[in-house]
């Protein structure tokens, strides 16, 4: 009776098929463009149709918020219940199933908590140092310090604070500490899937190996694909079955995908030479025999780069390839800016998603952040969003600040405080501070009682005014609107930012020395094989996101603060002796 619910496995291959069907714990391994994330997707689908029955939960772990809303996107165009599938970022799961509904087991966090960003973060490492007496070099760590560490830790605890690291610090103690968690847990969910899991540290599978080996009917699976680890500076490793086996306490099979349904053949060719663990990879797609182009400039200034890449982003779109067919990356948002804001100058009839300067910052754990994103997008639109954003303040409000809202506040009291506040059209922080007195006057909420909320208030508006004013933005209803316009056209990200996505066109720029690889890398004379292996995982993660064109460039005229001039990338140069470039 499911099979004609089961329609979307026909878009599958029998590999896939095999692996998105099997109910074993698996380490699936491949390529780039082999079809891992629309295997782990349909995966997804499949569990939700075959166990209707059960109210367990399907869990996919992503290494980032896009590739999470992309999934649920995904699963929403086949009509699959998302009652029973959670996708989002490992802090977010720690978050929702570990930290929110056990806090009163930590007694560091027992009497409520908030959440700090980077802004935050920033600041108290300023102060500290300041304190200390510690002078910072220019990109220095602050972290390498363990004084500075320890006096960090200190103030944290003593604010009942806690950022990225601790999230996943308490949510291991909890777990570790208490078998009921433990159990509570492993018991509400059907599997886990990791994306993207080369990038897991060393913490992260602990946590996922508390939760397997508390109840071996889960079923897990590790996806990645271990020439694409570029997070190996922040502890991302790839595991091997045997580590795997051992940190789940179960036997996993591992798995491997064929084929490449993304590039030209060509563009596989190329980028192979940056493959750290070597591999024959064919072309499976319609695109396989395409020539496209594929080509390396060494010898253009910096300051033609806006032009140069206008000019080709023009060819592209009138040989018909779509907006957003089109890509461009660099390695810095220090590069990104001025691109985006040059592109969108020279090119005023195309549509760029390009990072913009916007007074307010992503920042979806602050509750702040969800009220601005209510009140400065349209009402009446997505209905399903605002009222999920509604129901997160709720939750943050009562679960991280514990604070106790009256029983009449549901969601659509939310939207309606939000969507009733006055408008100031020329006054965009005016607009907020009437939504927050809206809100907690109906809320009954006294932000004067409530240090941890009226703090994360005060850094809220004190970051936007300092956004405001460092990048002379205009602070009108227009700017508040534009951070959360939904954007389309021509993509502008950084190389981090384009894990898992494929264009038709890719321009990438920035590749120097220096940069790609990045200082400190370079810096390390003890460690020149990492150096390598670093740049080139890099190089494969950018030119593997191409379907057919590829256009590099490192630019001439960029320097150093002390005017040292970057060069071109030496890994790049070298693997392409053997690589005819058009
Ligand atoms: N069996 C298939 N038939 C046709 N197209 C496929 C098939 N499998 C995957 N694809 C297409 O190939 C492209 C790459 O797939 P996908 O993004 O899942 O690869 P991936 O292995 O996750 O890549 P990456 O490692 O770069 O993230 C997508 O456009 C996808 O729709």
């Amino acid at each position: 009776m499911n099979e004609e619910k089961l329609w979307f496995l026909a878009d599958l291959n029998p590999k896939q098929r095999a692996v998105c069907t099997s109910d074993k714990n698996t380490i699936l391994i491949a390529c780039p463009g082999s079809g891992k994330t629309r295997t782990l997707t349909y995966r997804l689908a499949f569990l939700s149709i075959m166990y209707t029955e059960s109210n367990n939960l399907n869990i996919a772990i992503t290494y980032t918020n896009r590739a999470s809303e992309e999934i649920r996107n995904r699963l929403l165009s086949f009509n699959i219940d998302l009652t029973k599938i959670w996708a989002g970022t490992i802090h977010q799961f720690c978050l929702e199933f570990i930290i929110r509904p056990y806090s009163m087991y930590s007694k560091r966090i027992s009497r409520g908590y908030r959440i700090i960003d980077e802004f935050v973060q920033k600041r108290y490492v300023r102060e500290i140092c300041e304190q200390l007496q510690i002078r910072l070099g220019y990109n220095e760590n602050p972290f390498a310090y363990p004084e500075i560490v320890k006096e960090y830790k200190r103030r944290l605890k003593e604010n009942k604070e806690i950022d990225f690291d601790i999230i996943l610090d308490l949510s291991f103690e909890l777990l570790n500490n208490n078998a009921f968690i433990r159990h509570n847990l492993s018991n509400i969910l059907r599997s886990i899937h990791v994306d993207e899991y080369q990038d897991t540290n060393d913490l992260q599978y602990k946590i996922l190996g508390l939760i397997a080996r508390e109840n071996n009917r889960i079923r897990y699976f590790f996806i990645g694909d271990v020439n694409q680890a570029i997070y190996g500076g922040i502890g991302g490793i790839a595991k091997s079955k045997t580590e795997l086996d051992e940190i789940c306490g179960a036997n996993f099979e591992v798995e491997q995908l064929d084929g490449c349904y993304r590039s030209s053949q060509r563009v596989i060719d190329f980028y192979s030479k940056f493959q750290v663990a070597s591999s024959v990879i064919s072309s499976e797609s319609n695109l396989k025999d395409e020539l496209g182009i594929i080509t390396h400039n060494k010898i253009i200034d910096k300051d033609d780069i806006p032009e140069k890449i206008a000019t080709i982003v023009k060819e592209q779109l009138a040989l018909g390839v779509p907006e957003n067919e089109i890509c461009i990356i660099a390695p810095q948002w220090t590069l990104l800016y001025p691109i985006s804001k040059s592109l969108r100058e020279l090119l005023p009839n195309v549509g760029f998603d390009a990072p913009d300067v916007t007074p307010i910052k992503y920042d979806p754990m602050n509750v702040f952040y969800l009220i601005c994103k209510l009140k400065f997008s349209v009402a009446g639109k997505n209905t399903s969003m605002r009222k999920r954003t509604a129901n997160e303040i709720i939750t943050i409000l009562t679960e991280d600040y514990k604070i106790h809202l009256p029983n009449y506040v549901d969601c659509y009291f939310i939207l309606k405080c939000i969507n009733s506040a006055e408008v100031c059209d020329e006054d965009g922080i005016e607009t907020l501070k009437n939504t927050v007195d809206i809100l907690c006057s109906s809320c009954a909420i006294d932000l004067n009682q409530e240090d941890y909320l009226k703090k994360t208030y005060t850094d809220f508006i004190d970051k936007v005014n300092q956004r405001i004013a460092n990048y002379s933005l205009s602070a009108d209803m227009n700017a508040f609107k534009r951070c959360f316009q939904e954007k389309s056209g021509v993509v502008i990200n950084s190389y981090h930012g384009v894990k898992g996505e494929e264009y038709t066109t890719v321009i990438a720029f920035g590749l120097l020395n220096g940069l790609i690889p990045n200082w400190d890398l370079i810096y390390n004379k003890n460690n020149k094989e990492k150096r390598i292996t670093e740049t080139q995982k890099l190089l494969y993660v950018v030119c593997s996101r191409s379907k057919k064109n590829l256009y590099l460039f490192s630019e001439q005229g960029r320097t150093t603060r002390k005017g040292d001039v970057l060069t071109p990338t030496d890994e790049l140069i070298s693997s392409y002796s053997m690589f005819d470039l058009d």
